[in-house]
């Protein structure tokens, strides 16, 4: 279990002026973007190996998720409905996302499995 003082929420800083709030949030900004860079690219995997369009939303997992960063939220010190929200828009630009790298993947003959399926 996350030791009390190890908390996010205890790693954010008082600030004295708006300048130095920004300053933070746009220094956390340059962590966060580039993980969702990478989170991203997972998304390219997933479209590779998912042998059906159907497949790329998957209810059961995206629950899985929300329970699981609700929970780390609390952990954390942080508002376990607003990480939700967060990850449920997230998920879905994802999906989004998820989709288009699909078709391009399909339009350029790199899924496999699909073209075994299909072939007469
Ligand atoms: O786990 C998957 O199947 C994914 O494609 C990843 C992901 C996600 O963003 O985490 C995206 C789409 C699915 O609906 C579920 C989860």
């Amino acid at each position: 279990m996350t030791h009390p003082t190890e908390r996010a929420i205890d790693r954010t800083r008082r600030c004295a002026s708006m300048d130095e709030v920004r300053r933070h949030i746009d220094a956390l900004d340059d962590t966060l973007v580039p993980l969702l860079v990478e989170r991203g690219g997972y998304m390219t995997q997933a479209a590779t190996l998912k042998p059906l369009a159907s497949q790329v939303r998957d209810e059961a997992r995206i629950e899985d998720i929300v329970r699981r960063v609700r929970a780390r939220a609390a952990a954390e010190g942080g508002e376990p409905d607003v990480i939700e929200a967060i990850y449920r828009a997230m998920m879905e630009a994802f999906i989004a996302f998820e989709h288009r790298e699909f078709d391009r993947l399909t339009a350029e003959g790199r899924k496999p499995q699909l073209q075994q399926e299909t072939a007469p």
